[in-house]
């Protein structure tokens, strides 16, 4: 993994991309609402599912299968998110990944991410990824923040 450098921000077409996720709670549910907007085929695995996914789901927005990761199911995802709370089942997802060279982002470990999950701020065509390399969270989200407020007072 890349410790000391920054990771450069590729903007991808994700319309109809292939995407899995792993867990179902707090912070997939909050990633899958965004990578939807973005137009994702999203599966989502995961034994207990929130409110926000159990909607999802109903509203036939995202597949949601009621399990735990299977080892050797992986095949041809663009990506995968692990955001389950078991660190030893993120690791065996990870793993898998890197045997099959899927691009995997592992939520309880900024080392084993080939890709980081950014803050994002957007207003018409402008998009904006915000990432501080997995050393500042709270960073991240304060920018976020400040970079959303200043893109809504900006006159159209
Ligand atoms: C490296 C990265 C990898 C990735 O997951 O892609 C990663 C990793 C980890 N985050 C952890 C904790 C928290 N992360 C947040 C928030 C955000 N984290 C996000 C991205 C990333 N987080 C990736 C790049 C980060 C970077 O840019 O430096 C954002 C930008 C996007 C998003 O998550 O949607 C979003 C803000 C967006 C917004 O609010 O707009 C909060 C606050 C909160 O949730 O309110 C906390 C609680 C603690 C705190 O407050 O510090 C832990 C410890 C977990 C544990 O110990 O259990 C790890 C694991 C590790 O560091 O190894
Ligand atoms: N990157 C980030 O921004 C942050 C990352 N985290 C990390 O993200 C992970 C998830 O945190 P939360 O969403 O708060 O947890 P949560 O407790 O809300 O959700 C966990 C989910 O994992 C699922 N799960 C458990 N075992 C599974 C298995 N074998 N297969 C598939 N799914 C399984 C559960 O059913 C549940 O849906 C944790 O590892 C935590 O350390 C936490 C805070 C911020």
């Amino acid at each position: 993994m890349n410790e000391n450098n920054s990771f450069f921000p590729m903007f991808v077409d994700l319309k109809d991309r292939k995407i899995k996720v792993f867990g179902a709670g707090k912070i997939a549910s909050r990633r899958i609402k965004t990578l939807l907007s973005f137009e994702a085929d999203i599966t989502v695995i995961a034994p207990f599912a929130n409110e926000t996914v159990l909607g999802l789901s109903k509203e036939k927005l995202i597949s949601y299968e009621e399990r735990p990761y299977k080892k050797g199911e992986l095949k041809d995802e663009f990506f995968v998110l692990a955001a389950t709370d078991n660190l030893s089942v993120n690791d065996d997802i990870y793993k898998e990944c890197k045997e099959k060279n899927i691009i995997i982002n592992v939520s309880s470990d900024f080392l084993k991410c080939d890709f980081h999950f950014p803050g994002i701020a957007r207003k018409n065509n402008i998009v904006i990824g915000i990432n501080a390399g997995g050393k500042d969270h709270k960073g991240a989200k304060e920018y976020t923040k400040k970079i959303k407020s200043f893109l809504q007072e900006e006159k159209e």
